[in-house]
């Protein structure tokens, strides 16, 4: 009989940090989805958080890690092998979270126990030894360093580098937002404009000053652009057609909107109520089908913040760049299409409606703007003027919201988004 070594303390941390990876590289799920089946077996909430900081770096770096394992090894390891996993782990603890070397690679080693584990060793020995580095600014997926090449530049890839590289700031959206110097100052943040507050990245977002109380929700300042750009509401209606978790809907009903809020997702809508609940904010918050719901009638706005690539936001989820490929690209602007049409029937003559996702495709955005203004000729463009973005934030040539990494980089960046609105002629 052989006497069993425990695994050092912290194994099962990186053991959940590979139930991830193989969750968003071999599955092709949302690393946040992935978190509770992939960390059910660990207690603490700061083991959870950490086995998703490995993954989430590892995905941002994972270009340069894999590099860094090919260069090392004779033969390259398949991509999903078990073997690249972990060392795609260990690296990124060695040479981007600080771990010091020996546990970085002490508590992988039981994750290929009965595997390649000398070679698991070996390679991490050897990369450690040559002082092996990951490049600065990290670089992108080939393919959509690629894609993104194509659609925008390499300017523009090169910001999306920079901008990966660390996690991005925290942007709160204001109940009211005449207490913006207010909230700012409380909070120690920057104000871009009424009702934004900039902090700098941090986690504990239930902690902060406000949050209880609900005189604030988080709303990266691009997401919070497509509300501010249907103005206040007076009492006026407006729809809110994928609604869910309600960051637009909570602005609207601030800006005095009586909001019908739909979502497919019951799920989500659940999360919306509560956020609802929390800022005393209300709106009728309805389960269903954006492309078959029939409302009572036409309102005096309509918002399609439509589901989408959700490329834009990688400086957060890293994994959608992972995921997402050509394919789903066409698919789901073939939805997007499907729904603006559908989303035209429910605007008053004379209202307005207002498209949003946030995608850095282009094919989600320009092309289904310009395909629903082909098609809908009582839809007029309403271009946006540079008045009523924030500073550092400008409309395109057709007054149109496109934003890319690069705008606001000097103050922290923004996601990635693209904004059309349309007016109904009367
Ligand atoms: C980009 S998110 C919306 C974010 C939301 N507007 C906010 O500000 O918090 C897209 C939403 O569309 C919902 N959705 C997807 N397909 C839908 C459909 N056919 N009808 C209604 N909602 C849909 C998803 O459940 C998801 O909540």
């Amino acid at each position: 009989m052989t006497d069993h070594i425990p695994d050092p303390a912290g194994t099962a941390t990186r053991r959940a940090a590979m139930k991830l990876l193989d969750a968003v590289l071999r599955r092709g799920l949302p690393l946040d989805s992935a978190l509770d089946a992939a960390a059910s077996g660990l207690d603490r909430a700061d083991d959870r958080a950490f086995a998703h900081a490995i993954a989430a770096e590892v995905l941002r770096r994972l270009a340069d890690l894999d590099a860094l394992i090919d260069g090392a090894t004779a033969k390259p390891l398949p991509h999903d092998a078990k073997a690249r996993f972990a060392l795609r782990i260990a690296l990124v603890q060695a040479l981007a979270l600080e771990t010091p070397a020996h546990a970085a690679i002490s508590t992988v080693l039981p994750l290929v126990d009965g595997g390649p584990r000398k070679l698991v060793h070996g390679v991490f020995g050897a990369l450690m030894r040559g002082d092996a580095k990951l490049s600065d600014p990290p670089r992108l997926p080939a393919a959509v360093s690629k894609r993104w090449r194509q659609a925008w530049g390499r300017q523009m890839v090169d910001a999306a580098r920079v901008a990966i590289a660390a996690p991005p700031p925290l942007d709160l959206s204001l109940a009211d937002p005449s207490q913006t110097a207010l909230w700012a100052d409380r909070l120690g943040g920057i104000s871009f404009t009424p009702g934004h507050v900039r902090l700098p990245a941090r986690s504990r977002v239930a902690d902060l000053p406000g949050f209880a109380e609900g005189a604030w929700w988080v709303q990266d300042i691009s997401a919070s652009l497509p509300a501010r750009l249907l103005g206040t509401g007076s009492k006026r209606t407006v729809l809110d057609l994928c609604a869910a978790p309600g960051g637009k809907t909570l602005q609207l009903a601030a800006a005095g909107w009586q909001v019908i809020a739909l979502d497919l997702s019951e799920n989500r809508l659940a999360r919306l109520n509560e956020n609802l609940n929390r800022t005393g904010l209300s709106a009728r918050t309805l389960v269903g089908d954006a492309l078959t719901f029939a409302a009572d009638a036409p309102a005096d706005a309509v918002l399609l913040d439509a589901p989408c690539s959700a490329t834009g936001i990688f400086r957060r989820h890293p994994d959608v760049l992972h995921r997402v490929r050509d394919k789903a690209i066409a698919d789901i602007a073939a939805r997007q299409r499907a729904m603006l049409a559908r989303a035209a029937d429910w605007v008053k003559p004379g209202g307005t409606l207002v498209y949003a996702v946030c995608s850095l495709e282009p094919q989600e955005g320009e092309p289904v703007a310009d395909a629903f203004a082909a098609s809908h000729s009582a839809f007029i463009p309403d271009p946006v003027a540079p008045e009523e973005l924030p500073a550092g934030i400008l409309p395109d040539k057709a007054g149109r919201v496109r934003i890319l990494p690069g705008m606001l980089a000097d103050q922290g960046g923004a996601d990635g988004f693209f904004i059309a609105r349309f007016r109904r002629s009367a």
